[in-house]
């Protein structure tokens, strides 16, 4: 795809003022090339030396002081202080140019950036105060200063001044509202190229399609005759991808493949079972194609062509929030999805807030997820500024006009947080199922093998995945200390008593299953681990245990301070005294392998662990902090070696040995009541501790990842 726009046109298009020219250079039909779908999996392992710290955890808020001079500021960072300097200065409100402080520890651009947001976000109360006025003349000078809109936030400022300018003008009964006549579908299909390049380029859209995929897999499991049922098809590269994970399943070789492709343009649909049919074709792929040519309202079951022995799966990509508009329709559609009795209902959705009739929640609703979603734009587009350009302009100027500029049922462009889903699901008795290990680790993998990705977070909300674009510092902590509450609300006065470590493991499972089943452990339990990979884990490990030692000493000297439960000190003696054990098997196993112990040099990445380590083992560090922290590291390991011991496991007998020490349920019993101090401390934690503690946690799972990494030679 890239290679059909060298860079050459791309420069000439760039110092083009108008996007009409981008959009026919790019409406070039361009051949589909599908990428086979493990290739994309195996980009990993070129890619996972970046598989490094990511966005997990992230950042401190990004604030001006001590920072070195004309430091750039990331979009979402620039979004905060506009904020805050909004907030500050609530006398310099309308449009003063002269009122604007640049700050000196900023670049000319962030400063810039800094001042457009919060001229903007001036505008918007103002607009919402009827102060027209004032709004009026801040958003004039949003116009002007993003006229050459060369950062995505000038693009974002100019967009949303535009359509308020709008906004403010037909308020006023200067102009009526110019209705948005934006057919999706239509637009989806005239610059397919560009819907390429983001679907390939985009952290968000190749997750979410790989975990589509996965759990669509997942979901129909050994069945021979599956009928996909896609709600929202587009280039239908989702499905070129899960055919080549079709044709290489062993065991159940597949009888058919269905796929009803439901849309409103019998044309389109074709084309896309055009594409799709020769590709299934060329891998010998039993393949059927149907259409149902319809609008999701009103769609009938007969329209379906249904075998008996086949198994029905749903995906609806992108799909379910264009009918957010009318609540009783998109009932109605999921009553119907419910009707088809599928096995699995895969639902790929943006999360934003931006349904409400309060034009101020509104815009702040929109503002983050644009900002965020350009910024992304920018960096994975950056070889194709002409898709980028026609992404903003057709897709997105659009969907924030009709967010600024209409009301009621015009307002079509609507997006709803997670929890308004999982609701409204559950009406339906549709309930989230647990992404399989497999999904989660690749998913996870995916993200981190890419370094343009950087920006790009996973999490888990109950059994749905949340993908983010940026999250910022602020926000991140913000988001923490909502949580907090809910958290131990859930361990004090729930009937369904979850624990604090539990609500935990469960939100960041994505990153628990990157440390419990990394590929060095899949490679001990499948028997196909490089021996050599296991030396360099026995000597690194040997130095960690050392390490492990004062900070064992350090927790038990906490415990005795300020536990408040003595049997704290016996459980954490009973694990000092084994590690006198642990050493000395770690001897006996390097001679047995030949590994010379006193010759080992440390890696860096066990450094980085052990001076972690060291920092918790300070007096100032508290003791439920440390106490977390260990039971967490101790825990991986159980979780980790049980598994290679697991029924269908084929864990070489050499290492039985090594699995057993740590996977064994004596130490199962111990971690457990590692976890149970851990929750009765954390139970009556103050929110600080809580938030502290959560952040160990990920530290922890991150550095586990990092020591399997290093371990296993990538
Ligand atoms: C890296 C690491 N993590 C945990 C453990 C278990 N004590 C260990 N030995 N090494």
């Amino acid at each position: 795809m890239a290679s059909q726009c060298g860079d050459g046109e791309i420069t000439a298009d760039e110092e083009s003022p108008s996007v009409v020219s981008h959009h026919a250079e790019a409406k070039k039909e361009v051949p589909w090339t599908p990428q086979p779908p493990f290739e994309i999996l195996n980009k990993y392992a070129s890619h996972v030396k970046r598989f490094r710290h990511g966005r997990i955890i992230r950042p401190a808020p990004e604030t001006t002081a001590g920072r070195s001079p004309h430091q750039e500021l990331s979009a979402d960072s620039i979004l905060e202080l506009a904020k805050m300097r909004l907030l500050q200065h609530t006398s310099q409100r309308c449009g003063d140019s002269d009122s604007f402080k640049y700050d000196p520890h900023l670049s000319s651009e962030s400063n810039k950036d800094v001042e457009l947001t919060s001229c903007l976000l001036n505008a918007a109360e103002k607009f919402a105060n009827q102060q027209f006025d004032c709004a009026e003349k801040l958003l004039r000078r949003c116009i002007l200063l993003s006229s050459h809109a060369d950062s995505p936030v000038e693009r974002v400022v100019k967009f949303f001044a535009e359509a308020i300018h709008e906004r403010v003008d037909i308020e006023r009964g200067k102009i009526d509202l110019h209705k948005n006549i934006f057919h999706l579908e239509d637009t989806l299909f005239d610059y397919q190229p560009a819907i390429l390049a983001l679907e390939q380029k985009l952290p968000s859209a190749q997750v979410t399609q790989f975990t589509a995929i996965q759990a669509v897999l997942d979901g129909v499991g050994t069945a021979r005759k599956i009928h996909l049922i896609d709600f929202g098809i587009k280039t239908g590269l989702h499905w070129s991808i899960m055919m080549q994970g079709l044709a290489n399943r062993e065991n159940y070789p597949l009888e058919l493949l269905k796929i009803t492709a439901v849309g409103t343009s019998k044309d389109r649909l074709d084309e896309t079972g055009r594409r799709l049919s020769s590709f299934a074709e060329s891998m010998n792929l039993p393949f059927l194609y149907k259409t149902v040519v319809s609008e999701t309202k009103g769609l009938k079951k007969d329209s379906f062509e249904f075998d008996p022995d086949e198994v029905v799966a749903v995906y609806s990509g992108l799909c379910l929030w264009s009918q957010l508009a009318w609540p009783n329709q998109l009932r109605e559609f999921l009553q119907f999805v419910k009707n088809l009795s599928p096995c699995v209902i895969v639902v790929n959705e943006i999360e934003a807030s931006t349904n409400t009739s309060v034009f101020i929640d509104r815009f702040h609703g929109a503002l983050p997820f644009t900002i965020a979603t350009f910024d992304c734009l920018d960096t994975c587009l950056k070889g194709d500024t002409i898709y980028r350009k026609i992404v903003e302009d057709v897709f997105f100027r659009d969907m924030i006009r009709n967010i600024i500029t209409a009301e009621d049922e015009e307002r079509t462009f609507r997006h709803a947080k997670i929890s308004f889903w999982k609701e409204l699901f559950a009406e339906f008795e549709i309930v989230g199922t647990e992404l399989s290990d497999s999904t989660l680790y690749q998913a996870r993998l995916l993200v981190k093998g890419n370094a343009a990705w950087d920006s790009c977070t996973l999490d888990m909300n109950g059994n749905y995945m949340l993908i983010q674009s940026i999250v910022t510092g602020a926000k991140f902590s913000d988001d923490r200390s909502c949580q907090r509450s809910e958290e131990r609300r859930e361990v004090m006065d729930g009937s369904d008593r979850t624990a604090v470590t539990e609500t935990w493991l469960k939100k960041h499972r994505l990153l628990y299953v990157g440390a419990t089943r990394h590929p060095f452990l899949l490679g001990i339990r499948d028997g196909s681990v490089d021996f050599a990979s296991f030396k360099r884990w026995l000597g690194q490990d040997y130095i960690f245990v050392r390490a492990f030692v004062p900070f064992i000493a350090s927790l038990l000297l906490k415990a005795w301070k300020e536990s408040d439960d003595d049997s704290d000190v016996d459980v954490i003696l009973g694990g000092m005294a084994a590690l006198n054990d642990e050493i000395a098997w770690f001897k006996k196993e390097a001679s047995k392998w030949g590994v010379a112990l006193n010759s080992v040099v440390p890696q860096q990445t066990n450094l980085d662990y052990c001076r972690f380590l060291e920092s918790l083992t300070s007096p100032d560090v508290d003791y439920t902090l440390a106490i977390t922290a260990f039971w967490v590291i101790e825990a991986v390991y159980q979780e980790s070696f049980a598994h290679c011991l697991e029924d269908g496991s084929k864990t070489p007998e050499e290492l039985k040995e090594t699995c057993q020490r740590w996977g064994n349920d004596g130490f199962g019993q111990y971690c457990r009541a590692l976890q149970n101090i851990a929750n009765r401390r954390l139970e009556k934690a103050s929110d600080d501790v809580l938030a502290k503690a959560e952040v160990n946690l990920l530290k922890v799972l991150e550095h586990e990842v990092e020591f399997w990494n290093m371990s296993h030679g990538v």
